[in-house]
């Protein structure tokens, strides 16, 4: 039989899921759960490897190029007899055998993503295809982190999950956005046609301890600056909004998603929105008074209101936040002193 999992609409797999390798039936040997993370050197990914570790059940099986992720952030892990690094590009096809797969494996600053947008999109569609294509052959459940930029410059606000978006299909930012729109429809797809467990999470603006210092997403290019000592660069106008989780919440929120019954898609996020002029006022305010604020150009198409509703995490994951932008702030600057070597002044 199907096993039925809904994303909240009236959404039934129409063919049984593939089997799970035999080590899982074994009667004698209970194996471990196997767990592929792509995009595991990175700044979420890295902190999802630390909680999956946590648990002595798991292996865990990172894959990464390592294009903005580092193997720094997983130092503590390697030679680790449940942990394994692969240099691997998810473009080309991988074969291991795992029963869960965390897909994230794709450049997540714009700075980033715009650099080689050919190569972003094909991250996005031709990795997620080789991800399928891994979970159908050997049976695994795949969640897939796609983003708060599937709605684009939002007309409808908060944003919940059955707003279809407003996304320039041809825009600079649409290797990001429509890349990861394609990723979704290839998982539902999967999930109708060969009857995949797929989990889809839209992740909104994240940030914490282990951000590249250069990374150019707001909260980096903000604590860096202010504990350098050099003006706070709000593109204009200023008064668009973000709203940004604290990585363990996001943690928390993608293993839940994987464990539970639904597929998806869901929000995960913090709903508290702030205008960018207001985030550079409170990083002012708390990490250095003395530092000025400055407005700069912008780059195009970019989203002028952004604000998970929450209340399906909620319900089906039984999540919500818990670090709110005051507290988390603190963390991330001690991360980022440490390793610029900047002290606080008193
Ligand atoms: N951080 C956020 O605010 C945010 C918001 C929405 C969605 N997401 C999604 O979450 C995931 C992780 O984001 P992040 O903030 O940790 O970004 P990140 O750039 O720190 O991590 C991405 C990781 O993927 C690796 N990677 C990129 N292309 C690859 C490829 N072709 N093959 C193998 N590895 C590849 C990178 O080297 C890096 O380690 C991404 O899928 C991103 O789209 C993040
Ligand atoms: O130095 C800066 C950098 C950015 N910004 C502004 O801050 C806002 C947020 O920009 P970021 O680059 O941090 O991130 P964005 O919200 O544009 O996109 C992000 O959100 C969703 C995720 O999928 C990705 O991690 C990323 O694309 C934008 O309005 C941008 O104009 C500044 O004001 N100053």
């Amino acid at each position: 039989m199907a096993k039925e999992v809904s994303n909240g609409s009236n959404h039934v797999t129409t063919k049984p899921p593939p089997e799970p390798s035999p080590l899982r039936r074994a009667k004698f040997f209970k194996a471990n759960m196997r767990i592929l993370v792509t995009g595991g050197a990175g700044f979420i990914g890295s902190h999802l490897v630390d909680k999956l570790m946590e648990n002595e059940k798991n292996e865990v099986i990172v894959v990464d190029n390592y294009f903005t992720g580092s193997k720094d952030n997983l130092r503590q892990w390697i030679g680790h007899p449940r942990f394994e690094l692969i240099r691997h590009d998810v473009t080309e096809p991988l074969l291991v055998e795992v029963d869960q797969i965390y897909h994230l494996a794709c450049p997540a600053s714009p700075i980033f993503y715009k650099y080689n947008p050919v190569k972003t999109i094909k991250t996005n569609v031709i990795g997620t295809l080789n991800m399928l294509g891994l979970a159908k052959r050997v049976g695994a459940r795949i969640l897939l982190t796609s983003t708060s930029e599937v709605y684009g410059d939002p007309l409808v606000h908060p944003q919940t999950e059955d707003y279809w978006g407003n996304v320039n299909p041809i825009g600079v930012r649409s290797c990001y956005d429509e890349g990861k729109r394609v990723a979704e429809t290839l998982m539902f797809d999967y999930h109708r046609q060969h009857g995949i467990e797929i989990r889809i999470a839209r992740i909104f603006n994240t940030y914490g301890p282990r951000m590249n210092i250069d990374d150019g997403r707001v909260v980096s290019n903000f604590l860096a600056q202010a504990i350098r000592d050099e003006a706070l660069t709000v593109q204009l106008p200023g008064t668009q909004t973000r709203s940004f989780c604290y990585v363990s919440d996001m943690v928390d929120g993608l293993i839940r998603l994987m464990e539970g019954d639904n597929t998806g898609p869901i929000n995960i996020g913090n709903p508290g929105e702030f205008t960018m002029l207001e985030l550079a006022e409170t990083v002012k305010e708390m990490i250095n008074p003395e530092v000025e604020i400055m407005t700069v150009e912008n780059t195009p198409d970019d989203p002028r209101q952004r604000k998970p509703d929450i209340t399906k995490a909620k319900e089906l994951l039984g999540w919500e936040p818990k670090i709110k932008l005051r507290d988390g702030i603190p963390l991330m600057e001690e991360d980022f002193r440490k390793r610029l070597g900047i002290l606080r002044k008193n």
